[in-house]
């Protein structure tokens, strides 16, 4: 052994190639209510006394997510098994026993009942412990709320550089999910720490600092969530064959749509109002006064992504790859074009009225933010899907 090293250094000057650099993997599932998603990291540890390095990464997405098979367990876990496959071919069979397989779900399985979350889970489990790899003992979960929004928070603001260094200032994350939408900040003013609910507040250790942030995941409050709140279907039995109708629908729409498997039966105002500001009212008894308004980020400028992104890029509010920098009054101003002239967008989701005035209402009577708020949407974290249009 030892000499076939020697050859293998007489070729390569030791520093140009560590020979006792160490591979290896891990594989991260994030099962989000609207798709699962599977990243596989490769990291290299140049020598024992460093930290590994994130080498190179494979992504891959399905649709739905898992809770659309809320009455078929095994069939969710089975679109969880077709994205680890691709793991079984990424990783070198010699390393299989040595990468850990994680799997973590959010607001989709927060809104299922517990014996079918569960349900779900365990079938993932079962796909889990089948396969070559190292399953850890709580290698499947739902992840905390408040957890989900300091991972947000902390990899975006790594990402920008604003972590390392001294310049401790650090920009707050908006994050619009499916079923959840989580707001994350790190509060200036003893005032916030004083008037925030104990709930809101989360401190943890890193890079030897301390950091005490306000974050907060609202449940029912993510998009897809928020479309059935407006329609008045969430958390109500649906009787078969009820239509729900909406002022931010096209007036002629009818049709049905499955979210967390239940069908809902929706369509337009054909008689009533259709536009702006009667959604506007409807969407409002969905956000006012059910969320915590900090006085101190009202001017401040965040980061937001996921379906803000989706939604500012289908509208060509930013660009799709650049991504890009606009005000709260942008997404109004763009929800007034699009609800006061439906006829126009026809060719996008008939829910695109709906979403830009939910977005509207959650920013300002959600979390009080102005009208000349700026809000950073950073390429990179756009929908993590493939560069297709995503106005389902
Ligand atoms: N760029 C990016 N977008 C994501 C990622 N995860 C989810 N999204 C987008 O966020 C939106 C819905 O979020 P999802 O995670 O399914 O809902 P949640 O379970 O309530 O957080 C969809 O537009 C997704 O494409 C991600 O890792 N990167
Ligand atoms: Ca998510």
């Amino acid at each position: 052994h030892s000499n076939r090293e020697m050859w293998f250094q007489d070729l390569f000057p030791p520093n140009m190639c560590p020979i006792n650099a160490k591979t290896f993997y891990g594989i991260m599932f994030d099962a989000g209510s609207t798709g699962t998603r599977i990243h596989i990291y490769t990291f290299v540890q140049k020598s024992p006394e460093i930290l590994p390095e994130l080498e190179g990464e494979i992504f891959e997405s399905v649709k739905p997510g898992l809770s659309a098979y809320a009455d078929q367990p095994e069939k969710g876990a089975e679109s969880v098994k077709r994205l680890l496959d691709m793991a079984v071919d990424a990783v070198p069979p010699h390393l299989w026993k040595k990468t850990p397989v994680v799997l973590k779900a959010t607001a989709g399985l927060r809104l299922l009942s517990e014996e079918k979350a569960q349900a779900l889970l365990s079938e993932v489990k079962e796909v889990f412990e089948k396969s070559p790899f190292l399953v850890p003992e709580d290698s499947v979960s739902i992840m905390d709320g408040s957890y989900e929004g300091i991972l947000a928070w902390i990899t975006v603001n790594f990402l920008t550089g604003q972590l390392s260094g001294q310049n401790q200032h650090t920009t707050g994350t908006l994050d619009l999910g499916g079923a959840s939408t989580q707001i994350t900040f790190l509060p200036r003013f003893e005032e916030t720490l004083k008037e925030s609910p104990r709930d809101f507040l989360t401190s943890f250790e890193m890079f030897n600092s301390t950091y005490k942030l306000y974050t907060h995941s609202y449940l029912g409050f993510g998009l897809k969530a928020a479309r059935l709140a407006t329609l008045g279907a969430l958390n109500t039995e649906v009787a078969d064959g009820q239509m729900f109708r909406s002022s931010c629908l096209p007036k002629q729409l009818e049709a049905e749509w499955h979210f967390g498997g239940v069908k809902y039966r929706y369509g337009g105002n054909k008689e009533g109002e259709t536009g702006f500001k009667p959604c506007y009212l409807e969407v409002l008894k969905v956000v006012k006064g059910k969320l915590h308004q900090p006085d101190e980020i009202r001017g401040s400028s965040f980061y937001a992504f996921s379906y803000y992104y989706d939604r500012a890029a289908d509208t060509n509010l930013i660009d799709y790859e650049q991504g890009g920098v606009l005000e709260v009054r942008d997404f109004e101003r763009k929800a007034k074009e699009v609800c006061d002239n439906m006829e126009r967008f026809s060719s996008a989701s008939p829910f695109l009225c709906m979403d830009l005035t939910y977005i509207t209402a959650l920013l300002k009577e959600g979390f009080g933010f102005r009208d000349n708020t700026l809000l950073q949407l950073p390429s990179g974290l756009q929908s993590c899907g493939h560069p297709h249009r995503s106005m389902e």
